[in-house]
């Protein structure tokens, strides 16, 4: 079989089969629930994530992996701590496998590019990632992503043809690690922005939490091979700018009941959508910890999820001592 997939029916994987699809293309959607698949070849609705959207008639829902497996281009857009077990799944993958996922393996403490390659040898592995909202993209509204393609200018020529659409812009970059570690680090700051506004900090709070946070990841990603362009990019700084500034970010939503005192674990086992920055927060200062990289931001949200008074997490990185604004 040729043509183009997604693999993963959640909001996101949704938004972009829609977004493919906005041209007449047929579009192959692989959902893990037997009766999202129902309820979307029968009514071109994700009832259980994205139900704002009517989508094309040209994308058909399955949940057979191996239909998947020998497409030309799938999008694999699972939630980041299932990507390996949903590809180790599939009985062959595609040549060119576009990674939109984002997080870290927690795991196995990899980059999802650096696993899915060990996975999946004969494929090109590229990483789509920007500021994204999916209810935005499935409605046909301007966005503008980071495809980072490990294939380098050939792999860009195969897949922005495939990707881009009037509404849906992707800019190339070489740089896979760079795109993966921005989407990946700002979640874990929407986190914490949520949290300073639930404990209503104010937004000069906020604004220096954004400038700190992106001073962690700028560290973080130096040290794990990312260009501090690309961080200044769709897939970094405008990423961290989206998720960090509204309620519509699941990362900014459970920071924000977190800092209004909610409990972690009721929070997160209330939920049935993705927010990715609280699986992320242990793996990222966990490797962060390892190489001696500063992240204090990101080590004040783990310690919030692992169940510490936001109020005091603040008050400590408050009382940390004054520093020089510029190095490590
Ligand atoms: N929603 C967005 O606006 C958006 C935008 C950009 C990137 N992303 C990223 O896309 C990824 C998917 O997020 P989403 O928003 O589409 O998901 P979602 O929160 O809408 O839905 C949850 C998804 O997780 C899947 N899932 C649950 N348990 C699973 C398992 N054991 N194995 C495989 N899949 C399982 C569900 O089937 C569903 O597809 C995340 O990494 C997220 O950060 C989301
Ligand atoms: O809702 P969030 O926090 O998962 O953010 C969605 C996208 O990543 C925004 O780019």
């Amino acid at each position: 079989m040729s043509g183009v997939g997604v693999l993963g029916a959640g909001a996101w994987g949704t938004a972009l089969a829609q977004s493919l699809a906005s041209d007449g293309r047929d579009v192959l959607l692989w959902a893990r629930e037997e009766r999202l698949v129902r309820d979307l070849n029968a009514t071109q609705r994700n009832t259980l994530y994205l139900p704002s959207a009517k989508l094309a008639t040209t994308i058909a829902a399955t949940s057979d992996l191996a239909a998947m497996a020998y497409l030309d281009v799938l999008l694999v857009v699972t939630p980041a701590q299932h990507m390996a077990d949903v590809l180790r799944a599939m009985p062959a993958r595609p040549r060119d496998l576009v990674l939109c996922s984002k997080g870290i393996d927690a795991a196995s403490g990899q980059l999802l590019n650096d696993l899915a390659r060990s996975i999946a040898p004969a494929s090109e592995i590229a990483v789509l990632s920007g500021p994204t909202f999916a209810h935005e993209v499935a409605a046909g509204l301007p966005t503008a992503v980071t495809l980072a393609c490990g294939g380098g200018e050939s792999q860009w020529e195969r897949l922005a043809p495939v990707i881009a659409r009037p509404a849906l812009r992707p800019y190339y970059s070489h740089d896979v690690a760079g795109a993966e570690i921005g989407g990946a680090v700002k979640n874990v700051l929407a986190i914490a922005c949520g949290v300073v506004e639930g404990l209503q900090l104010g937004q000069n709070a906020r604004a220096a939490l954004i400038a700190r946070g992106y001073a962690e990841m700028l560290r973080f990603g130096e040290a794990f091979g990312a260009e501090a362009e690309t961080l200044a990019g769709l897939c970094g700084l405008g990423d961290l700018v989206l998720t960090c500034t509204s309620t519509a970010s699941r990362n900014f939503s459970l920071g924000k009941a977190l800092g209004e005192g909610g409990d972690p674990q009721a929070l997160m086992a209330d939920r049935r959508t993705v927010a990715e920055g609280a699986f992320t927060a242990p793996v990222l200062t966990r490797l962060a910890g390892e190489r001696g990289i500063d992240m204090p931001i990101a080590e004040a949200v783990r310690a919030i999820l692992d169940g510490a008074s936001a109020a005091d997490i603040v008050a400590r990185l408050l009382a940390r001592p004054l520093r020089s604004e510029q190095g490590a």
